[in-house]
Formats: C-alpha cells, sequence, structure tokens
C-alpha cells in the first residue's frame, strides 16, 4: 500500500502537522512528492502538498487521495526541505511557507456547489426556481434568492440535493490556435486542384502553404497576411485538407523588445582580484558566501554577469535577486542583453498569468538565468550554480508578512545545499553582513574605485538652521537653488531627493536641531498627536511635548515633514520654467508609470526628476550632474535603531546617481543636523569609518548585530485589551525566558493605530536564548483562541526590519 503524508491547506496550529491518506491504485505512478493533490478533510474536499510517501500508517483507516493537481511536482524535494525550515525557524504554518514559494495562481481555489440529486418535479417551487433546469449551480446564487437557509437544509436531509465542494486552481494557460497541413504536401497539391475555381480565398490559403511547404503558421498570422477570415478557412479544415492546433504560448511581457546583445568587458584589475575567488567557487563547486563591497559604478554588475557566464558555461543555473524598486528596464536590459532567452524575470508588476509563465520557464528549465525580486529565491532550479543578491542591505528582502522569512537566510540555506557561491553586493553592505565578513564569515571582496577612474561627485552639506537665521524659510537652501538654476542654464539635468517613508514621527527644533530622543535608547521619541506627549516605543520611557526647545530655548520646537507634492509646488513656483517630473506612490500607481516616467527623463523631456525611495536605485542617466537630498533628518529620526545606518546607506546611494559618466557630479545635503556622523561619513564616502562608528552604538545600546531582537506585535481594535494581553504576554515571555535576556514593554507601537486596530508590542533583546522558539510557539498556542474567535492578532517577527 503507498500511503501519502501531507500538509492540508487549512492554515491553523491543529491542523499543522502531517496527515495520511492512501495513494489509490490508478495514482500509484503518478503521486510525487512536492505534488499538489486533492483530498476529503472533514465534508470538504481541499488542497494539500505531498511531502513523504511511504508505506505503512499509524492510522487505521485512511481515506483516499481523490486526484492530482499537478502532473509535475511544483516543489522539488530540496523546496519541501526549504519550505519546512522556513516554517519552523520563522514561526508560520508549512502550508504558508509552501504556499509563498509558489506563484499566487497556484493557491487553491475553493467553490461551492449545489447538486440537484432528484427529479425537478420534487422540489418545492422556490427551489424549483432556485435551479432553473439545470442539475448544478454555484452555492453563491443562494445569496441572490429570497431563499431561508433552512429551506435548503431541509432540502439536503430529505436527500433533494447535496452540497458539493470543488477545489480549483486559479492557473490559465495561454493558448494559441495554429493551423498545419492535414494531409502530405503531394495529396495537399492534388485537393487543391479540386477546389472550385470561385473559391478563391481557399484557393489563396492552400497555396500559401504550398508556395514555401510550410508547415505551421499562427491562424492570427494566416488570416492577416492573406486578409481573409475564418469562414474561407472553415471549409478547408471540415474537408481535413488543413488542421488546427493549439499551442500553449507564454504569456512573455518581454516579447516585443529588442535587447542589444552585448558582449563581457575586460576586466580591470580589481574586477580581476574580486572575481577569481567567485570563479573558484563555481567551478570546486564548494559553498562560499561571498559579500562583494563596490563604491557606486565601480562595476559590481560585470562581476555579476561574467560570474553567470561561468555557471551558464558549467551547465548549472542562476538566481540574481535585485530589490523591487531597482527592476528597472535598464537592469532588465543588462542581462536579457547578455544571455538573451535564458533569462526568466519575475516582479511584481508581472501579472498573475505572466509571473506564472515565468515560473515555468524556469521549472521546465527552460531558461538558466532568473532575475526577480525577494520570491525569486525560490526559483525551482534544480542545479544551482550561483545565487547572487544585489544591493544585500535592501530592507524588502525581508518579507514583512507571513512568513517572515530573510531572502538572504534562504540564498544560504540553498547555497550550501547545491554547494555553490552566494554573493552579496553593496556599496554600503548592512552592519550585519559587513560585521561578518570582517570575522571571515563571509569572503569579503573590494572595489574601491569607479569605472574609468571617475571621482566620486563632490558633497556640500548645507545647515538648514544657518538658512533659517539667514531669512531663508523657503525649503531649498540658497545654495541648492543656485546650482539647481545653473544646471537649467546648461540644458543638464538635477535629481531632488525627498524622504518620506511611512510617517514623520518626531519632534525637532527648527533653530538648533535638537530632536527629542529616549535618553535610555538612543532613538527619537515618537510624536503622540492625540494626548501631544512624546513616546519611545521601546522602552515605553513618556514625557510630554515641550514648547520651549531644551537645547535652545527657541519656540520653533515641532514635528517634521513635508510631503512631495508640496515641494512639487514650490518648486515650480521658485523655477517656473523647470520641467518637473514627480515620481512617488501617487504618480506612479498606474501600471508602467514608472516606467513611463523614467524614460522621459532619460529621454531629457524634463529638467527635474523629485522622488522618494524609489529613485535612489540603480539609476543611471549621464546627463545627471546634480543630485539634491531635501531633509536628509526626516530619514536619520525614524524610530528605528538602525536609522542612521539607513541614511548612510542611502545618502551614498543617491550621490551615486549623479556624475556616473562624462560630466562630473555634484551633491546637495540639506539638514538640521549636518555634523551627525552619518551625514558627514556619507558625504566623505567613509565607509569603514561609520562601520566602527555604528558599531560602537550598537554595541553600547545592545542592538544587532551585538545582540538579536525580536518583535512581538499585538492588535486588537479595543484598547484596553489590547494593552492588557500584550502586558500579560510580557509577563509570560519575563517568567519563560532566560534573566539575561531583555525584554521590553509592552508600549504602543509608533503606528499606535491602523484602520481602527489599536497596536501594542514588546521588544526581546538576547545574545543566547535556545528556548526563544519554543516559548514563542507556547505563546502563540495560549491566544490561539483568542487569534480564532475574538479578532486579537499575534505576530513574531524574529528578525525585525521594520520597527513602525
Ligand atoms: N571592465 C569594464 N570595462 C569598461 N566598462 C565597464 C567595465 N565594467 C563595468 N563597466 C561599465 O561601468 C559602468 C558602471 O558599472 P556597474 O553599473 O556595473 O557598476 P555597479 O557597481 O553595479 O554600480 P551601482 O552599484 O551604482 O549600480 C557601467 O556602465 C558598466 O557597463
Ligand atoms: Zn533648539
Ligand atoms: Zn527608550
Amino acid at each position: 500500500m503507498k500511503i501519502a503524508r501531507i500538509i492540508v491547506d487549512v492554515p491553523s496550529s491543529q491542523t499543522n502537522r502531517l496527515f495520511d491518506y492512501k495513494v489509490p491504485e490508478r495514482l500509484e505512478d503518478v503521486v510525487q512528492i512536492g505534488m499538489r493533490v486533492i483530498i476529503p478533510f472533514g465534508p470538504r474536499k481541499i488542497m494539500g502538498f505531498v511531502l513523504e510517501l511511504t508505506s505503512d500508517s499509524n492510522v487505521d483507516k485512511l481515506k483516499n487521495i481523490q486526484d492530482v493537481m499537478d502532473l509535475t511536482p511544483v516543489l522539488t524535494p530540496e523546496l519541501v526541505e526549504v519550505g519546512k525550515w522556513i516554517a519552523e525557524t520563522t514561526l508560520c504554518f508549512y502550508v504558508s511557507a509552501f504556499q509563498a514559494m509558489l506563484p499566487q495562481v497556484l493557491k487553491a481555489k475553493y467553490e461551492k456547489e449545489l447538486w440537484l440529486l432528484a427529479e425537478p418535479e420534487e422540489l418545492t417551487p422556490s427551489l424549483e426556481q432556485l435551479f432553473g433546469g439545470r442539475g448544478v449551480i454555484p452555492y453563491e446564487e443562494l445569496k441572490e434568492h429570497n431563499l431561508s437557509y433552512s429551506a435548503i437544509q431541509k432540502g439536503i436531509q430529505e436527500g433533494l440535493m447535496e452540497v458539493h465542494y470543488n477545489v480549483n486552481s486559479k492557473e490559465t494557460k495561454k493558448k494559441e490556435t495554429y493551423i498545419t497541413p492535414g494531409v502530405p504536401i503531394e495529396q495537399l497539391e492534388e485537393m487543391y486542384v479540386d477546389i472550385p475555381s470561385q473559391a478563391k480565398k481557399q484557393k489563396q490559403i492552400i497555396s500559401y502553404f504550398l508556395e514555401k511547404e510550410r508547415e505551421e503558421v499562427r491562424q492570427k498570422d494566416l488570416l492577416g497576411t492573406l486578409a481573409t477570415t475564418r469562414a474561407s478557412l472553415k471549409p478547408l479544415l471540415d474537408k481535413g485538407l488543413l488542421k488546427e492546433v493549439h499551442k500553449e504560448v507564454y504569456r512573455d511581457p518581454y516579447q516585443n523588445r529588442e535587447y542589444e546583445p552585448t558582449t563581457p568587458f575586460a576586466l580591470t584589475d580589481e574586477q580581476s582580484a574580486a572575481i577569481s575567488p567567485i570563479h573558484k567557487s563555481i567551478s570546486t563547486k564548494q559553498h562560499e558566501p561571498f559579500l562583494l563591497h563596490g563604491v557606486t559604478g565601480s562595476g559590481k554588475t560585470e562581476i555579476y554577469l561574467q560570474s553567470i557566464q561561468h555557471v551558464l558555461n558549467n551547465g548549472r543555473e542562476a538566481i540574481v535577486l535585485v530589490p523591487e524598486i531597482a527592476l528597472t528596464p535598464q537592469m532588465v536590459e543588462r542581462f536579457k542583453g547578455r544571455f538573451g532567452s535564458r533569462v526568466a524575470v519575475l516582479h511584481s508588476a508581472l501579472s498573475a498569468g505572466e509571473k506564472y509563465d515565468e515560473w515555468r520557464k524556469v521549472q521546465r528549465k527552460e531558461v538558466q538565468v532568473v532575475v526577480g525580486a525577494r520570491s525569486a529565491i525560490f526559483a525551482p532550479f534544480e542545479n544551482i550554480g550561483i545565487i547572487i543578491i544585489d544591493e544585500e542591505h535592501e530592507s524588502s528582502y525581508k518579507q514583512e508578512d507571513y512568513p517572515r522569512y530573510h531572502a538572504r537566510d534562504v540564498a544560504i540555506r540553498r547555497g550550501e545545499y547545491h554547494q555553490c557561491p552566494i554573493v552579496l553586493g553593496s556599496a554600503t553592505p548592512t552592519l550585519e553582513s559587513f560585521a561578518r565578513a570582517k570575522k571571515g564569515v563571509y569572503t569579503l571582496l573590494s572595489l574601491h574605485k569607479r569605472m574609468n577612474e571617475a571621482s566620486m561627485p563632490e558633497v556640500e552639506r548645507v545647515d538648514m538652521r544657518e538658512e533659517l537665521h539667514a531669512g531663508n524659510r523657503s525649503m531649498f537652501s540658497r545654495s541648492l537653488y543656485d546650482k539647481m538654476q545653473e544646471r537649467l542654464q546648461k540644458g543638464e539635468q538635477t535629481v531632488l531627493f525627498l524622504n518620506r517613508r511611512g510617517y514623520s514621527t518626531f519632534v525637532m527644533c527648527r533653530d538648533c536641531g535638537h530632536v527629542m530622543e529616549c535618553p535610555h535608547c538612543d532613538i527619537a521619541l515618537t510624536y503622540h498627536r492625540r494626548n501631544e506627549r512624546l513616546k519611545c516605543h521601546y522602552c515605553s520611557y513618556e514625557e510630554g511635548m515641550p514648547d520651549k526647545c531644551p537645547s535652545c530655548e527657541s519656540d520653533s520646537i515641532r514635528f517634521f515633514g513635508t510631503g512631495t507634492q508640496k515641494v512639487e509646488e514650490s518648486l515650480q513656483h521658485m523655477l517656473p520654467e523647470a520641467r518637473i517630473i514627480r515620481m512617488d506612490v501617487d504618480t506612479t500607481r498606474r501600471k508602467g508609470a514608472h516606467e513611463r516616467l523614467l524614460t522621459k527623463f532619460g529621454n531629457q523631456e524634463a529638467d527635474i526628476l523629485l522622488g522618494t525611495q524609489m529613485i535612489a536605485k540603480g539609476l543611471d542617466f549621464p546627463n545627471v550632474t546634480l543630485v539634491g537630498v531635501l531633509a536628509a533628518d526626516s530619514l536619520l529620526h525614524l524610530p528605528d535603531f538602525r536609522s542612521s545606518e539607513k541614511t548612510f546607506q542611502l545618502l551614498t546611494q543617491v550621490s551615486g546617481r549623479a556624475g556616473r559618466h562624462k560630466l562630473p557630479g555634484e551633491v546637495v545635503v540639506q539638514s538640521y543636523t549636518p555634523e551627525h556622523y552619518s551625514i558627514d561619513l556619507a558625504s566623505q564616502y567613509d565607509y569603514e569609518s561609520f562601520f566602527q562608528k555604528e558599531m560602537n552604538m550598537r554595541k553600547m545600546f545592545q542592538y544587532p548585530p551585538y545582540y538579536f531582537l525580536t518583535l512581538l506585535t499585538v492588535s486588537h481594535p479595543n484598547h484596553l485589551y489590547t494593552m492588557d494581553v500584550t502586558q500579560k504576554m510580557s509577563q509570560f515571555l519575563r517568567e519563560q525566558l532566560s534573566e539575561r535576556s531583555v525584554i521590553l514593554g509592552p508600549t504602543p507601537s509608533p503606528l499606535t493605530r491602523i484602520k481602527d486596530r489599536y497596536r501594542y508590542q514588546v521588544m526581546i533583546k538576547y545574545r543566547n536564548e535556545p528556548m526563544l522558539i519554543k516559548v514563542m510557539n507556547r505563546l502563540f498556542q495560549l491566544y490561539e483562541d483568542d487569534v480564532q474567535n475574538k479578532d486579537l492578532q499575534v505576530t513574531i517577527d524574529f528578525q525585525p526590519y521594520q520597527m513602525m
């Protein structure tokens, strides 16, 4: 007897285990590990993933697998293991982990139907009307009719009807019709003669096949070329002269683009030195994580491309992760240009169908390279030769939803399995990664020079306090204004950057730049408008909103923040002749808008590009000679211990956009605290000193990479209940965890209320807490009922990046 052990598609803790099912004889040769199957579960039919196949079971009465949903497994045995590991280390249900690894369209869809078992005459008039002469109706239709559920129930009890559950995939394959000769060519010639001469179009169609001995042509092309319709084709198909075949085609968003083929550059000495250990790891098939630290424009991408070439020459496959917002057409072009149709691209701007088709190219081994955002790390390759993570410091590699996995961790796990190198590339690596490189856990590879020896653009720091004192109340410093004007005259371009991530929540003195901070946690206090108080959301310290700056006694102390739209208005007012493109969530919401705006800027149809985060990455425009950062402070004072690091990273990235080609570039950074070390050191491109300084701060305040963090967030519509539950949970954690661990909170989250739900949190800092996952699991179980029945939400994040 063949038995399949299955994870069922019911995300709950009672069902988060393997269930045994019998494989019926007819499916014995079909069912494989990693397949989706349809199984009876209670009264329903649901989907499940086959994880194991065995021949014995402890359960006596086993139910049969009803059917398979796939003929090829959707998860490789390796990915089954990866999914289990994700579920166990991030605390999510197995089924959620597997689903996160697959394209959206492979999520099962459940449909309820009502089946008529009796003759229509046996029904009551209202039921008869409901069925309307049909044997099966969608359950949904019940709502449209004015029928009580008890009437249906009665019908079911009397055996007149039955509820059926269907499991479907949402996957659809796109088919196209092709026309081919239905008989051998010689015969077709003979039959041609028999076509009556008045049937001109039919003759034309046949001669089209005869002329060039064509074997098949897309119906659409055939009808188009001959300017005819399906009506002329039909009789030929009916008589068997021609026949139709339906072929599956991919929905390929890049189909109609031409990519200039590119050839590898001769590497510079620095590049050669960096690539050779990678090549060695590929050739000897040895897993090794590398950290490629190279300044912006130092030719990291060329190293990726040539490493991939080496992998392909060895008959293996490559995964390249790129942050979503950097997955621009420019980026895609670089990979498609080098590897053409061997590349699949996976990112969220594709439709679900397109994503599924790209994924299938990988599954069928029709491509060898995948370039994509975070989830591309799950590409179902079976012979991986390299995994590259570009801009490794990007926090978008961490999924902020269940399962809360980090693509970097998954990459390393897959690299161990495939015995291949992992390359983490960045101009500004995370502290965690750089610290690991210093310790030798990762091999450090460095590129110090920009291509063609171009120097990094000069950075001018402008002190906005002085602007204010000199009577300039606008958001543009005099220096930035002059420089923008100069660019306009010379016909060069400017990129203006305004950070508006989430909300600005801090309070700052415009006179002296003083920011209200927590005395214990080294983070900015969060302003709570409701009761005019300032709170630390790490440790729950709080104080009242001051009316005078505690540092200089000025009364210009206030809440900080400006939107892009407001900046655009005042910019246009100041420089009426400037053509401005604004890029933010509002202007890029529509599909393709992002790309369109960038193309427009690239074609020099605008002088100034004003935008948020999304313009900081990957842009490479030769005519950009000025970059302005409007409010460096808004990033610096996020209530997040990484705010200095993020500021340093962002300023470095943004500065890297200027002067990448022949024209030299300049950068202006406006801030109320330009002397802050992250702004100061970024303006000197001094990563090493920043690293040292920031590491000291992290050590002092007990943050990563010296300590691990775990963030517990609780939310519920009732304020008191939320506070109460969080209080009990923190109590539980204090009792269960070791004494050396620091448990901060409960405290309101910086975004205390979202969509009418109150949010509280507890933060755990620890160095070594082997019981943590177990304790958290128990905590989850203790509150499972409240989660199921009382609308309580509890999230646990073992590697928090978003501290809001
Ligand atoms: N060996 C080489 N010889 C000549 N040109 C090169 C070489 N390597 C890279 N380049 C070119 O130099 C420019 C910068 O390289 P690239 O974009 O790869 O740098 P990067 O480090 O990935 O930059 P960033 O981190 O800013 O995105 C590109 O236009 C690239 O084509
Ligand atoms: Zn002040
Ligand atoms: Zn604090």
